[in-house]
């Protein structure tokens, strides 16, 4: 045979693995991608009869027919996502969505690409981005599609959120359930008020240390950031981070701080088995399990998320090991606190940006909670219209989630059918919350910051779709600490006004500030520079 031959038949054969789908296993990568071409750097070694140019020589031509096949097949009508539009550079490799991620405005992205193409988009070689609200029962509700690969993490046994299958995870999420019932958060509102007092307290000394006449200007999103953490710290480890007492360089300031990381890696995920392979075990994991050690020696006085996780009640046999412990933790210290943070930085930012929504809010702070009252009523302030108006109206235009979570229908499922998506086995899919919450067909005069819309009277007439909105999630694999999250929220930010005025800094431009929030999985925001000063 002709050695030209031999390379092509070889290349157009391996092609047949990667022409649909990006990588899956490792072993398959190493064999298609260095054994194969090795092996043919013999019979190229005959032919050119020059060995050390053989083997660059068979890599080279190997390798250029089998991107060759593979692209020309991503991009031909031969594909089976082959009638959904998208940008080709999208449909050729999931690496292009790496560096979409990696840039940090993927949702902004997706959201060009569906005002463009239309509501369902291709983003990969097999994946689809949809903006259509009506199919979020159908895809991420009770027996809708298992979750997709967009949170893989570390090697080993998988954390509740990249738990894929759909019965592990429903055991998995069993404690999680326990530790955020109505019971449960009951007891957290404690630890919740005294670490908001703290809060407010750090920012009240550095208020009475400043030129009281220049007024003081502080990074509020950095102070929420601290808190947030130091919050989910106790409860996931019983404390230890601090960062609220050393001003933010602290042991707890490592988590989450691989943000672009995660951006990149949520679309190449396969690449992360042999990354952790080649650059060793993750410091991270060894952080957590110090925690857990921490904790486990030290106890704690109340029950807190531990308590619920660790299975304190539970005979020693059906008790998570500290390993997995370590890894429950770090997950809701990272999803607990980015977001919170992102959705408080917000949620300020809308207010000082909008003054008559501030002004209305103030009222009906200070009426809930007359002078000299903590509000630390939560019943209260799960009914303060306003208050809930102000933070569904943020969450909707700023989902700290902005790209929401991906699920994939696996292999032998058989195609299935949602509403004018059909998809083959093996499709990636995601339902694109930042999309739909800006969509005008959901939301009347989408992008602007209009509160009114959740009021039950007196919202603007206009389109007002409350099943579009969705920034935790549904279904079974919602967010698990939504209300917990709504609580910090609501009473951070009334607890916040009762005590303080905030208003836009001198010098400080926030035009733009929204435009550059970055998806890397869980929102990123430049600091938010605030004049703060004590109300009377
Ligand atoms: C504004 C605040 C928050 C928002 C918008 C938010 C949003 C989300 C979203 C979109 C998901 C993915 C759902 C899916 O994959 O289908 C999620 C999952 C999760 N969130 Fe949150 N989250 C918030 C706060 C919190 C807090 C405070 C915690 C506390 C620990 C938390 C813990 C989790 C966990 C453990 C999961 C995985 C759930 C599962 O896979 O079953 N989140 N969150």
């Amino acid at each position: 045979f002709d050695v030209t031959v031999i390379t092509v038949t070889t290349s157009f054969v391996s092609h047949l693995y990667f022409r649909n789908l990006e990588p899956r296993s490792n072993l398959s990568l190493l064999v298609l991608l260095i054994f194969i071409p090795a092996l043919l750097s013999i019979p190229i070694s005959y032919h050119v009869g020059y060995t050390l140019a053989s083997v660059p020589l068979a890599f080279a031509s190997y390798g250029g027919f089998l991107v060759f096949f593979t692209v020309s097949y991503r991009l031909s009508p031969l594909h089976p996502l082959a009638k959904y539009p998208g940008p080709a550079i999208a449909k050729i490799s999931k690496w292009w969505g790496a560096y979409v991620g990696g840039r940090g405005d993927l949702h902004l992205y997706y959201k060009s690409l569906h005002d463009r193409y239309g509501d369902v988009v291709r983003v990969g070689p097999n994946e689809l981005s949809v903006c259509d609200a009506s199919l979020i029962p159908a895809v991420l509700g009770q027996g809708g599609l298992p979750k997709g690969p967009r949170w893989d993490g570390l090697p080993g046994r998988p954390s509740l959120i990249d738990q894929r299958d759909p019965i592990l995870h429903m055991h998995q999420r069993k404690p999680w359930n326990r530790a955020f019932s109505s019971k449960a958060l009951k007891e957290y509102e404690v630890i919740l008020a005294k670490r908001a007092r703290q809060l407010l307290d750090c920012l009240e000394d550095r208020v009475n240390g400043s030129d009281q006449q220049a007024g003081l200007v502080l990074d509020m999103s950095a102070w929420f950031g601290y808190f947030a953490k130091d919050f989910m710290g106790d409860m996931a480890f019983g404390g230890g981070f601090e960062l609220m007492m050393a001003g933010g360089s602290n042991d707890g300031a490592v988590i989450g701080s691989g943000a672009r990381i995660s951006g990149i890696f949520a679309h190449v995920t396969y690449i992360i088995p042999p990354l952790v392979a080649i650059v060793g075990k993750s410091g991270i994991r060894d952080f957590g399990k110090e925690r857990v050690s921490h904790r486990l020696q030290n106890g704690a006085n109340r029950r807190d998320l531990f308590y619920y996780l660790s299975g304190e009640e539970l005979p020693e046999s059906e008790r998570l090991s500290a390993d997995d412990l370590a890894l429950e933790g770090l997950l809701a210290i990272v999803a607990g606190s980015d977001t919170v943070k992102g959705t408080l930085s917000c949620a300020l930012y809308y207010l000082i940006c909008n003054p008559a929504v501030y002004n209305r809010l103030q009222e009906e702070t200070d009426a809930a909670f007359p002078s000299g009252e903590e509000p630390l009523d939560v019943v209260k302030l799960s009914y303060m219209e306003w208050l809930n108006a102000c933070i569904n109206e943020t969450l909707r235009l700023q989902p700290p989630v902005p790209s929401g979570s991906s699920r994939i229908l696996g292999k032998g499922k058989g195609a299935k059918v949602f509403g004018k998506v059909d998809i083959p086995e093996e499709t990636q899919l995601s339902l694109h919350t930042y999309s739909i919450h800006r969509d005008p067909r959901n939301f009347y005069t989408p992008d602007a910051f209009l509160p009114e819309r959740w009021l039950s009277n007196g919202a603007p007439a206009g389109e007002h779709n409350t099943s579009a909105f969705f920034p935790f999630g549904y279904g079974p694999t919602t967010c698990v600490g939504k209300n917990l999250a709504s609580m910090e929220i609501r009473m951070l930010l009334c607890w916040m006004l009762r005590r303080f005025r905030f208003s836009k800094a001198p010098r400080v431009t926030y035009e733009g500030w929204e435009e550059r929030i970055r998806d890397w999985n869980v929102m990123h925001h430049d600091p938010l520079l605030v004049r703060i000063s004590l109300r009377e």
